[in-house]
């Protein structure tokens, strides 16, 4: 199998179907992604990635051209393989069938100590400068100090969101300021995701088998919330030495995830993850809405089909010296198909992204296809 991401190899950088790349070692944790695709459209060497080392990976692609599919085909390689963890950032509820894999699907619990003070205005969608935003910013950094909250190590104790509240009632502020700043921590208690018990995020990893978060339904703020914990947590694992493999964090619709509460915690990964052993693969239909960091800091780029002006320019950024020709006229325009760069081997191939061994829950509905149509179908 040819192995991208590993630099054991190198070939011509034509994506000449692995004829003459070396050959990656399979003891080494890889994950089978698919064959190589020649130019005649048949299918040529097998070829994974490396799981060995951590890495940082996009996958862009326009709506239906198997992103998310692509993102399950990791996470299944990665549960086959040692030493490794993926954990599944699922906002649409398309990857229950992970479960097949004997992996967990949780409906994640964070604990409001995991988000520092400053980010909690925005989080609950105040200015900070403004009367509530600066009071709730206030009583989260004194609660954050007391000593039965020893401060935001999982190890301490998190107040909850109805301390928090008592905090805001009993402050020395304005009473229009302690009613709205109250009024706002009510609705972050009605997404349900905050509580001051939640296990810590070593936990989700358990054995290496996939963990998917399931945030379909969840509000865009509360899903924030969550992957900035869990993307801390298992940085903070690392470096703590609390977690025995390495995390690979898989977020599908990451666009959603950039320029929010979610932000620093994502950068922090994709700039310093590799060090303590963490992977970002974040996955997207809108490349032009992730910030070039994501591409500068990515090692391996996965790209279906594109076509929107400003997510070609997003791919465009990619473009190493070593690749020959832009990347968008390479792009391959079949579903399942992809072309992947890959900075280890400085090469990019056209790949066809395997089967997926678990069901996979994505895919347009069509009306044709549902029950009520098969029942009023008189045929
Ligand atoms: N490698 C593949 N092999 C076989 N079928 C595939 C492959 N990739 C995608 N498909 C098919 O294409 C459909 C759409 O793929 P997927 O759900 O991953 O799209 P997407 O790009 O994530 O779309 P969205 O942006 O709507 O989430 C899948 O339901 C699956 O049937």
């Amino acid at each position: 199998m040819y192995v991208l991401g590993r630099d054991t190899g190198s070939d011509d950088g034509t994506g000449s179907a692995g004829t003459n790349g070396e050959i990656g070692d399979e003891r080494l944790p890889t994950v089978q992604l698919g064959s190589f695709l020649a130019r005649d459209g048949s299918a040529g060497a097998a070829v994974g990635i490396d799981a060995d080392s951590p890495h940082a990976g996009v996958v862009f692609g326009k709506r239906g051209t198997g992103k998310s599919y692509t993102l399950g085909v990791l996470a299944e390689g990665l549960a086959a393989a040692s030493g490794v963890a993926p954990v599944v950032v699922d906002p649409m509820g398309v990857f229950d069938g992970l479960r097949a894999t004997g992996g967990q699907v949780v409906e994640p619990r964070v604990r409001p100590a995991a988000i520092p003070p400053e980010a909690w205005p925005d989080l609950l969608g105040l200015d900070p400068a403004s009367g509530p935003g600066s009071l709730v910013w206030r009583v989260v950094a004194d609660a954050l100090k007391s000593p039965e909250a020893g401060g935001s190590g999982e190890s301490d104790e998190s107040p909850s969101l109805a301390t928090l509240r008592d905090r805001v009632d009993a402050a020395d502020a304005p009473a229009a300021d302690r009613r709205a700043a109250a009024n706002h921590l009510r609705l972050a208690e009605s997404w349900g995701v905050f509580d001051a018990d939640a296990p810590p995020t070593v936990r989700l990893v358990g054995g290496g088998e996939p963990t998917v978060l399931d945030l379909a339904g969840v509000p865009e703020a509360a899903a924030a919330a969550v992957v900035r914990a869990v993307a801390r947590g298992l940085y903070d694992a690392r470096i703590d030495g609390d977690l025995d493999r390495l995390p690979w964090l898989l977020v599908d619709e990451a666009h959603a995830f950039f320029g929010g509460v979610a932000d620093p915690a994502l950068r922090t990964l994709l700039t310093r993850g590799r060090a303590p052993g963490v992977s970002l693969v974040c996955a997207t239909q809108r490349p032009g809405a992730l910030p070039s960091v994501a591409v500068s800091q990515s090692d391996l780029l996965v790209a279906h089909r594109l076509t929107a002006e400003r997510d070609l320019d997003r791919l465009a950024e990619a473009e190493a010296t070593y690749l020959a020709g832009d990347l968008a006229s390479r792009l391959p325009t079949e579903t399942g198909e992809a072309l992947v760069v890959d900075d280890a081997t400085e090469t990019a191939h056209t790949v066809r992204i395997r089967e997926r061994r678990t069901p996979h829950g994505g895919g347009s509905p069509s009306a044709s296809g549902t029950a009520a149509a098969k029942s009023e179908d008189p045929r």
